[in-house]
C-alpha cells in the first residue's frame, strides 16, 4: 500500500540508536517480549502465501501448587482478496480459502485458540448504508456455512475458533447482529457473543443494520482457558471489558475494523489498559487495506462523497496483565500473530496490584444505579 508506514515498530527499530532502543521499548512496551521460535516450515509457508508471521511469548513465575497453564493464541488480520462488487458467494469463498491457508500455518505453530477479524467474511460495507448486497453476507451463527467451515477447521486442527460474522437470526424475524461465534476444539458450537456497543461515528454507520447486542458478557470455558469476545467499538468502553473480566475471562479478544484517521492513536492504549485494569490478556485485531465501493457515499459532514472508508491499519497485538505487550503486526500486510502465554500470570499480577480487591465495585454499583435515574443530580460543590 503506497505511502503507508509499514509499522511503528519497524520505524523505531530503524531510527532509534540501539543503545537507546532497549530503554525506549521498556518504557513504551513494558520491555522486549520473548520471541518465539516458530517452525521453519511455517515461516516458509507464510512467505509463500504472502502473509507476515510473528511469534512472541509471555512468561509467568513458577508456582508450587499450580502447573504453568501455557496456551498459544493466533490473531489473524487480512485484506479482502476480491473487489467489493464481486458476487457475494465468490467473495465469501475467497475469504474462506484465504483463512484456511492462514489457519493451516497457525496449526503448524501449535496455536490452540484462533480469532479472526470483525465481520471477516465480508467487506466492512456498513459505511455505505446500502442494504443490498451487503445484508446477503449475513449467516446463521448456529448452522451457516461459515460456522460449518470453522467447525471443520476446529476439528481438523484441535483448535478453538472465534469467528466474528454478520449474523442473521431467523428465529427472531431474520434480524441482523454483529456476532462472534465460538467453536470448541472438538468442533462443537460453544455459543455466540454479540457486539454490545454499536458505533455512530464518522463513516461507521452500523446502527443502520443491527442493534446493540443482547447476549450480555458471556465467557466461554475452553480446554485451554476462559475466553470472551469484546467486539470492536466495545474497546472504548471500560465497563464492557470489566464485565467480561468479572465473569472470569482470562483472555479477551477484540476483533475490530477501524481506520487510521479515526482511532490509530487510541489503538495501542485501550486494549492494553484493559489488560492492566482487569488482570487478563487482551487481543485486539484489526483488518488491513482500503476497501472501495462502486457507489459513492457521504459522511453526513458536508464533505464530498467518497468511495472508500479509509485505510484499515492492521497493527494487531496482544497485551498482558502486567501491562507489557507484543509489537504490532504490519499496518499494511495480511498477518498471523502467534502468542504463547502462561495464564498463571493473570492471578500473579492480580495478587500484586490487587485491582479486583481495591476496585470498590459496590460503591460504583450504587453510584451508577443513581446516575442512570432521570432524577439524578450531579454532585457538584460550588463555592
Ligand atoms: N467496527 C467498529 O465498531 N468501528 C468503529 C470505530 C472504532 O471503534 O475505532
Amino acid at each position: 500500500m503506497e505511502g503507508e508506514l509499514e509499522s511503528l515498530e519497524s520505524c523505531l527499530e530503524r531510527h532509534i540508536p540501539p543503545q537507546d532502543l532497549v530503554e525506549v521499548k521498556r518504557i513504551l512496551y513494558g520491555g522486549e517480549t520473548r520471541k518465539l521460535s516458530l517452525p521453519a516450515a511455517a515461516l516458509s509457508s507464510a512467505q509463500q502465501r504472502d502473509f507476515e508471521l510473528q511469534g512472541y511469548g509471555f512468561d509467568a513465575a513458577a508456582e508450587q501448587l499450580r502447573r504453568p497453564r501455557i496456551v498459544r493464541v493466533g490473531l489473524v488480520q487480512n485484506k479482502i482478496p476480491l473487489p467489493t462488487d464481486t458476487a457475494v458467494a465468490v467473495q465469501v469463498a475467497a475469504l474462506h480459502r484465504r483463512i484456511e491457508e492462514i489457519v493451516e500455518v497457525a496449526a503448524m505453530c501449535g496455536v490452540n485458540i484462533i480469532c479472526f477479524q470483525e465481520a471477516w467474511t465480508m467487506p466492512f460495507a456498513f459505511c455505505t448504508r446500502e442494504k443490498l448486497p451487503w445484508t446477503e453476507f449475513a449467516e446463521s451463527a448456529e448452522d451457516g456455512m461459515t460456522t460449518k467451515f470453522c467447525q471443520e477447521l476446529a476439528k481438523k486442527y484441535n483448535m478453538v475458533v472465534v469467528s466474528p460474522i454478520l449474523e442473521r437470526d431467523e428465529i427472531h424475524g431474520g434480524t441482523l447482529w454483529n456476532t462472534a461465534v465460538v467453536i470448541s476444539n472438538s468442533g462443537a458450537l460453544l455459543g455466540k457473543s454479540r457486539k454490545n456497543h454499536i458505533p455512530r461515528v464518522g463513516d461507521f454507520n452500523e446502527s443502520t443494520y443491527y442493534m446493540e447486542g443482547n447476549t450480555g458478557h458471556p465467557v466461554f470455558q475452553t480446554q485451554f482457558g476462559t475466553i470472551a469476545v469484546n467486539i470492536c467499538f466495545g474497546r472504548h468502553h471500560p465497563l464492557n471489558w470489566l464485565m467480561y473480566s468479572l465473569n472470569g475471562a482470562e483472555i479477551i479478544f477484540n476483533p475490530s475494523a477501524t481506520i487510521g484517521t479515526l482511532s490509530e492513536s487510541l489503538w495501542p492504549i485501550e486494549a492494553r489498559n484493559a489488560a492492566i485494569a482487569n488482570h487478563c490478556f487482551t487481543c485486539p485485531i484489526n483488518r488491513v487495506g482500503t476497501e472501495y465501493y462502486k457507489n459513492a457515499f457521504t459522511s453526513g459532514d458536508g464533505g464530498e462523497a467518497h468511495h472508500d472508508l479509509g485505510h484499515f491499519y492492521g497493527s494487531s497485538y496482544v497485551a498482558a496483565p502486567d501491562g507489557s505487550r507484543t509489537p504490532g503486526l504490519s499496518r499494511t500486510r495480511d498477518g498471523l500473530l502467534v502468542v504463547e502465554m502462561d495464564l498463571n500470570l493473570c492471578r500473579q499480577v492480580s495478587d500484586k496490584w490487587n485491582f479486583k480487591m481495591t476496585g470498590r465495585y459496590e460503591m460504583y454499583a450504587d453510584k451508577l444505579a443513581e446516575a442512570v435515574q432521570p432524577c439524578f443530580t450531579p454532585n457538584i460543590i460550588g463555592e
